[in-house]
Formats: structure tokens, C-alpha cells, sequence
């Protein structure tokens, strides 16, 4: 199977061009007003219509009711919607339900207890993302830039469809890779060259680090 590769946190044209000149298969919008990557419904409608057909558009949401999530749905279409707070399977099974869109459901990881959770959302959520807890004092669930230890994915049930994010970049993708050989990966402030502010050339870095540990693991 392909890597799934997300380019997480996109607020303009310039920095979706490059996430899809590099080849992502996803790309996200945020709607947090707390985050330097928060996007208007309407302004992510018009930025997204250039990933239509060629990268799965992920609206990313953080325990957003049924008028947000509306309000969204209704301005940029969302391929799929990334729910990455505290949403419960029935919350997540009816969003699903509610706009008949794949969802993705977070899990904030530091210990390995913090996965046995994802068994309460199996056949309810269609993939998982698995991100790091958000360090002491942080207001963003997700966007940190810091890693969790990838260790704890060892033993995690193969059944289990997610994308490894949290503090990825070009520096770490490779061990990250290597040792977790996850369905996906997911890249948000690693190619920032300020909070919110996308860089072409990181994420240009980034697509070549990917593509040179996929090489070394055949080789
Ligand atoms: O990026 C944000 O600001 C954000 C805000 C609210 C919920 C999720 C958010 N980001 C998610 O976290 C991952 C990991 O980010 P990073 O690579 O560690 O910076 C990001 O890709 C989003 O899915």
C-alpha cells in the first residue's frame, strides 16, 4: 500500500500547491480559533478547490457542535472530517452519520494506555490519527511539533488504519518510518517556518526525506 501523506494545517493556494507538488494524498484545514492555522469555512472553500480530485480535503475540528461542523460541511465540502478532541463513538458515529463523510478520530498518545481507547471507536470511525498529548500549557490539541514515542506503536493491532503524526519533519521521518511503518503520516508545524506560516521549501524537504527512507527500506 502507498503512505498516505498529510499536509496538515494549509491556509493558502501557494502552500497547497506545494503539499500537492509533493504528492500528498491529504490535506487539512484547521477550524480552531486558537490556532495560528485556524481558516475561515468560506476562505478554506475557495483555497481547497485546487486539491479537488487529487488529495483528500480533511476538515479539522475540535469538539465543534452540529452548527460548526454545518457551517463548514456547507463552505468547503470536506472530503473528510478530522475530529480531534474529546468526541465519544456516539458522537463520532453520528457526525458520520450526519454529513455521510469518512471521519478521523485523534488520540493524544504518551503511554501505551493511551491507545486501548481506539477499541471503544473501532468500526465506528474510519481511521485514527495518533498525535502526541499537547506539553503542559499548550491551548492546541494538535500542532505542537512535539513527537510521542514511537516505541509504543509496536504492538499496535495492524487492523488498526492510522497516520502517524505529532513533531514530524524531515530531520526524524525516517527513524519515525522505520520504526512504526505506519499506513500514513501526518505533518503540520515541521514544515512551518513560522507558527501558521507554510514553507515550500520545507515542504519540498520534507516529500524528499519521505521518499528517501522508502528507498533505503527496499533496498
Ligand atoms: O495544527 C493545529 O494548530 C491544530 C489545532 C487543533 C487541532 C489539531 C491541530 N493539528 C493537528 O496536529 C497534527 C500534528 O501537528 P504537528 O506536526 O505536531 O505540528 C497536525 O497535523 C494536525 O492534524
Amino acid at each position: 500500500m502507498p503512505l498516505d501523506i498529510k499536509i496538515c494545517g494549509l491556509k493558502t493556494e501557494d502552500a497547497l500547491a506545494a503539499a500537492l507538488a509533493g504528492g500528498a494524498s491529504h490535506v487539512g484545514f484547521i477550524f480552531f480559533p486558537k490556532s495560528p492555522r485556524n481558516i475561515e469555512p468560506a476562505e478554506a472553500g475557495r483555497v481547497r478547490e485546487a486539491a479537488r480530485g487529487r488529495a483528500t480535503a480533511v476538515a479539522v475540528t475540535v469538539d465543534a457542535d452540529d452548527a460548526a461542523l454545518d457551517a463548514i460541511v456547507a463552505a468547503m465540502s470536506p472530503d473528510m472530517l478530522q475530529l480531534h478532541g474529546k468526541e465519544t463513538p456516539e458522537r463520532v458515529a453520528y457526525v458520520k452519520a450526519r454529513y455521510g463523510l469518512p471521519v478521523m478520530k485523534a488520540f493524544s498518545v504518551r503511554e501505551a494506555g493511551d491507545l486501548e481507547p481506539i477499541a471503544l471507536y473501532r468500526g465506528v470511525a474510519d481511521r485514527f490519527l495518533l498525535d502526541a498529548k499537547p506539553p503542559a500549557g499548550s491551548e492546541l490539541p494538535g500542532g505542537n511539533g512535539v513527537p510521542f514515542d514511537w516505541q509504543l506503536l509496536a504492538g499496535i493491532d495492524a487492523g488498526v488504519d492510522y497516520l502517524l503524526s505529532g513533531g514530524l519533519n524531515a530531520a526524524n521521518i525516517g527513524e519515525a518510518l522505520r520504526l512504526t511503518n505506519p499506513p500514513g503520516i501526518d505533518i503540520s508545524s515541521g514544515v512551518e517556518s513560522a507558527p501558521g506560516v507554510k514553507d515550500a521549501a520545507l515542504i519540498d524537504d520534507f516529500f524528499r526525506a519521505v521518499r528517501t527512507a522508502q528507498a533505503r527500506s527496499v533496498a
